[in-house]
């Protein structure tokens, strides 16, 4: 198989699809592989890197979404590259439709076969694809919290850790998962007082015993969640109901009690953000204020640390994507059920029921079982 990796484009990603290792792995499987003119360059995978290994370099992305038969990317396909897809493709990446109208359209006229690391599952019931990223993102928020509480970067001027005679800040972290506990580990590290809200008991329990006790765990319910947020200094949104659009579990009013100068740090923003006031906002121009509340939103937040992410993803896409290049793609997912959850559009059908329950009415889309779409029953 020809396999394909641009270079991304959206604002500060410097993230690549395939590390040069990872082409060496395609290669050995006697796969092609082609790599846009400086896509690694900015976390020091070279050209000359990817030759090394055995890709072939293009000079421009039309090159790469024109011969390739399977496209590898990180990021979310922005509008231009959408309508560089075409049927008979398969595009392996995050994609995140639910709060995405505008990509969701253009994926289904691509007529292009889309999986989404984000909705591949394991045997234990965890998203393998997005973990590394969630790892990355979560220990990131607390740094980034911690950041904007400084009073110069619009916080209350407030330290995580305090000192001795002065009460550490408080973290309040929603949402339990692979963000929420990576965020919980940081804050800890900081010194901070941590608690934690999920809706899972089973999951509270789990987290109860990774940090023995020194963090709170709390059952999440509109009164948990307007109580702590009110003594918090940083919020941190690490919600997940996986392909949905994020429940909005603090409200307006509820960001408004919050004490001036606090931060909200909204993981959950790909998929929609989890805050009332939460919109996706950049690298370039990560927070914005409201009711003096700063609110950080970016919705590519492993972009920042663009080579740990790289390669913590492509450990976990690297499997998956062999197997999509050796197989072929339908027969590879026809034959795991975990990456078959993976399969969000295939030629013009949405196969994503989480997709369908969020956009379906806009569109005027109806669901097709991935296994149904596949075979072309
Ligand atoms: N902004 C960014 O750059 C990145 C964003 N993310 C996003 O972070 C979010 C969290 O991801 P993960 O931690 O991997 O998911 P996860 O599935 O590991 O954890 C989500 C947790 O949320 C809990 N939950 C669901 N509804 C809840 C509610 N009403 N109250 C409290 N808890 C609730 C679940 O029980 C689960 O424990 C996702 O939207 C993911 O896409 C992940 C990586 C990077
Ligand atoms: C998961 C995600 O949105 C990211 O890594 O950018
Ligand atoms: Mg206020």
């Amino acid at each position: 198989m020809l396999v394909g990796v641009p270079k991304e484009i959206k604002n500060h990603e410097y993230r690549v699809g395939l590390t040069p290792a990872a082409v060496k792995e395609f290669v050995s499987h006697g796969h092609s592989v082609l790599v846009e003119t400086n896509a690694g360059d900015a976390i020091g995978f070279t050209d000359e890197m990817y030759v090394e290994a055995g890709a072939a370099i293009a000079s421009t992305a039309d090159q790469v979404f024109a011969e390739a038969e399977m496209i590898v990317k990180v990021k979310e396909p922005q509008p231009n590259e959408c309508k560089m897809l075409r049927k008979g493709q398969t595009l392996y990446t995050y994609l995140h439709l639910a709060p995405d109208p505008t990509q969701t359209k253009l994926l289904v006229e691509s007529g292009a076969t889309c999986i989404a690391y984000e909705t591949v599952t394991d045997d234990r019931g965890g998203l393998p694809l997005l973990a590394p990223m969630s790892e990355v993102a979560g220990r990131m928020s607390v740094q980034a919290g911690a950041h904007y509480l400084e009073k110069a970067h619009g916080g209350s001027g407030t330290l995580l850790g305090g000192v001795p005679g002065v009460a550490p800040g408080k973290v309040l972290v929603i949402g339990g998962g692979v963000v929420g506990t990576n965020a919980a580990k940081m804050a800890l590290g900081l010194g901070a007082d941590v608690t934690i809200l999920d809706r899972s008991l089973p999951r509270l329990r789990q987290l109860d015993d990774i940090f023995n006790g020194q963090v709170k765990t709390v059952y999440s319910t509109v009164d948990a969640i307007e109580h702590y947020s009110s003594k918090a200094d940083l919020v941190v949104g690490a919600v997940l109901i996986p392909g949905a659009a994020a429940p909005k579990l603090l409200t307006r009013e509820q960001i408004k009690a919050m004490k001036p100068g606090s931060v909200l740090v909204d993981v959950a923003i790909d998929q929609g953000g989890c805050f009332e006031t939460s919109k996706a906002t950049t690298h370039q121009d990560p927070v914005y204020i409201v009711d003096d509340v700063v609110h950080y939103c970016v919705a590519n937040m492993p972009g920042g640390v663009a080579r740990t992410s790289t390669m913590a993803l492509n450990n976990a896409t690297l499997p998956f994507g062999l197997a999509l290049a050796n197989k072929g793609p339908a027969k590879a997912m026809l034959e795991d059920k975990h990456l078959l959850n993976g399969l969000n559009v295939h030629e013009g059908k949405v196969t994503y029921k989480a997709v369908v329950d969020a956009l379906g009415e806009e569109l005027g889309l109806t669901y097709t079982p991935a296994e149904v779409a596949l075979k072309g029953e």
